[in-house]
C-alpha cells in the first residue's frame, strides 16, 4: 500500500483544503485539488511500472529514452471519480479509459444499510494491461470491489491498481482481504466509518462537493 500522507509534502495542503468546510464552498478548487492529488498519485505509481528503452531522435542526435511497456487503462467510478480521473489522465495521457456508473443506493427497510447500484459500464479490452481503478472515497470498499469484478468481463489485466484520496481502515482491510491482488494508492487513511458508512473525519460527500447535491 502506498500512502501519500505518510511523508509530509505539499500534498498535505491539498488534502487539508478538500476537508475544510469553508474552502469546500469553492467547487472549482475542490475539483482542482482532487485533480492535483490524482497527478501526484499517478506519478508515484508510474515509478513502479515497467519500461522499455528506445532511441529518440533529437535535433542534435540520438537519446536513449524509456517508454511504458504495457498500455494503461484508467477506470473511473462516476460521479465523484471524475476530477481524480482528470489528474491521472494528465500524467498517463495516452491511456485508454473505462467509466462505470455506480452509487450507494438505500434499502427500503433499513435506512442506513445500502447496496451498490451499478447501471453503466464501458471499457476497452483489459487483457494484459495496467488497470488503474479510480475513486476518491474508499469507505466500505464495496463499490470498488463490485466494479473490479464487473470489469473482469473485459479481460484479465496484467496488474490492477486502486487509487483513492480518502480511505477508512475498514475499507482498506476489506479490499486487502477480498482483492489482495490489487495494489492500493491512497492519499490518507482516516479514523473510522460512521453509522451511515461515511468516512470520519473524511471530507463529506465527494460527489456532491464536486458537482452539487443529487
Ligand atoms: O466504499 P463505499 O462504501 O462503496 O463508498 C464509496 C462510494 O461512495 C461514493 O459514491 P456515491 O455513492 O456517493 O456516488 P456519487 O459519486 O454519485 O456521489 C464514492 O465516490 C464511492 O464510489
Ligand atoms: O465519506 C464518504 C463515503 C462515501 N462517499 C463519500 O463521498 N464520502
Ligand atoms: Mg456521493
Amino acid at each position: 500500500m502506498f500512502l501519500l500522507s505518510q511523508k509530509p509534502s505539499i500534498a498535505d495542503h491539498y488534502i487539508a483544503e478538500l476537508r475544510d468546510v469553508n474552502i469546500q464552498k469553492d467547487r472549482l478548487r475542490f475539483r482542482r485539488n482532487m485533480e492535483r492529488i490524482g497527478e501526484l498519485l499517478a506519478y508515484e505509481l508510474s515509478k513502479t511500472l515497467t519500461y522499455r528503452t528506445e532511441q529518440t531522435e533529437t535535433p542534435l542526435g540520438q537519446a536513449t529514452s524509456r517508454q511504458l511497456l504495457q498500455p494503461v487503462v484508467l477506470a473511473t467510478i462516476l460521479r465523484a471519480g471524475l476530477p481524480l480521473h482528470e489528474g491521472f489522465l494528465n500524467m498517463f495521457d495516452k491511456a485508454d479509459n473505462a467509466f462505470i456508473g455506480a452509487y450507494r443506493g438505500h434499502h427500503i427497510n433499513d435506512e442506513d444499510e445500502f447496496e451498490v447500484e451499478m447501471d453503466y459500464i464501458t471499457s476497452p479490452d483489459l487483457t494484459g494491461k495496467i488497470l488503474i481503478l479510480i475513486d476518491p472515497m474508499l469507505a466500505t470498499g464495496r463499490s470498488l470491489e463490485k466494479v473490479y469484478h464487473a470489469l473482469l468481463r473485459f479481460g484479465i489485466p496484467a496488474q490492477t491498481h486502486i487509487a483513492a484520496v480518502i480511505a477508512s481502515p475498514e475499507g482498506v482491510a476489506f479490499l486487502q482481504k477480498r482483492i489482495p491482488q490489487c495494489r492500493l494508492w491512497l492519499g490518507s487513511v482516516d479514523t473510522r466509518l460512521n453509522e451511515q458508512y461515511y468516512i470520519v473525519p473524511g471530507i463529506g460527500d465527494a460527489g456532491d462537493l464536486a458537482f452539487g447535491e443529487k
